[in-house]
């Protein structure tokens, strides 16, 4: 994860000083990519050890179309607690966009199921794209999304072979030592699973990020994080499902996952 590692220093080193919606401060930069080849393992830290769990049952509940933290909390996952209100609810975010975007007529929108059967009918497509960007209902959101869009690219089958799924993310805003490493496992999480539903080799995860920056009070943490290094990554297997819709978090099986120890950081709210 040495392009992790690149940002969290290049943040560091050359971001520049700049106040935040929470009161804590920053140290930002502003734009920036990393791509991770997922061939070559599953993208996760091996320079602190990251709570898996979380990652998968956050997309899980992503793709249930759920916007209320209940079905977290009942898995022991609290990631999302500090934002919902006393109902547990969040508003129309990730989940609500993804899976029931609010049409004109009345009608919804399920864009991965669209995304999906768009890749199994029409490859070649430049427009798999998924928006959780919906302008009238950021209003309305505990917090807008920060990773707001993706879009699906094939490569064609070699010889023999599978086409490959690659994914790119654009995330307006990258908090980078607690947000980033959740959602590069995330993506890429994600983009196996459309992989297996379509048939496909999983490829590329590109990540594109608008605003990245490290809080002021994650700064000694990430100088810990870069007097260590990377270690190889592990994998991951899926079991298969039939449906996007049909997977649990038991489904997932990380393979060969060392990491030096979790490091301690507080979450800007
Ligand atoms: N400031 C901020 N940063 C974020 O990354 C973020 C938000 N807010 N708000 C919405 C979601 C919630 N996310 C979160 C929230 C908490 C952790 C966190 O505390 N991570 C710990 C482990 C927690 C656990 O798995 O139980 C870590 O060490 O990574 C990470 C991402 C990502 N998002
Ligand atoms: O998946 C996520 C969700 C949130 N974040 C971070 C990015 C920012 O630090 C905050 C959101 O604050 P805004 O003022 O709305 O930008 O949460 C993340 O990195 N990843």
């Amino acid at each position: 994860m040495r392009q992790y590692l690149d940002l969290l220093e290049h943040v560091r080193d050359h971001g520049v000083d700049k106040s935040d919606r929470t009161g804590t401060g920053t140290r930002s930069v502003f734009g920036h990519q990393m791509r991770f080849d997922l061939a070559a393992g599953f993208p996760v830290l091996t320079t602190k050890k990251l709570h898996l769990r979380s990652i998968i049952g956050e997309l899980l509940w992503f793709l249930r179309g759920d916007t209320n933290v209940r079905w977290l909390q009942e898995r022991g996952i609290s990631i999302w607690d500090e934002w919902a209100d006393e109902q547990g609810d969040l508003g129309p975010v990730y989940g609500h966009q993804w899976r029931s975007w609010p049409a004109p007529d009345g009608s919804s929108i399920d864009q991965i199921a669209g995304v999906i059967e768009g890749l199994r009918t029409n490859p070649d497509s430049r427009r798999h794209i998924v928006s959780a960007w919906n302008v009238a209902e950021v209003g309305d959101m505990a917090l807008p999304p920060c990773h707001t869009m993706f879009q699906f690219y094939v490569t064609p089958a070699s010889e023999g072979g599978r086409p490959t799924l690659s994914c790119q993310l654009y995330q307006r805003s990258a908090d980078v030592f607690l947000g980033v490493p959740f959602n590069i496992a995330s993506y890429a999480l994600l983009t196996m699973m459309v992989a297996q539903q379509v048939d496909m080799e999983p490829g590329e995860l590109v990540h594109t990020l608008g605003d990245a920056h490290l809080y002021l009070n994650h700064l000694e943490q990430a100088d810990l994080q870069l007097t260590r290094s990377p270690g190889p990554l592990p994998r991951m297997e899926i079991a298969h499902r039939d449906s996007i819709d049909a997977y649990e978090i038991e489904d997932f099986t990380l393979v060969g996952y060392e990491a030096a120890p979790s490091i301690k950081a507080p979450i800007a709210v």
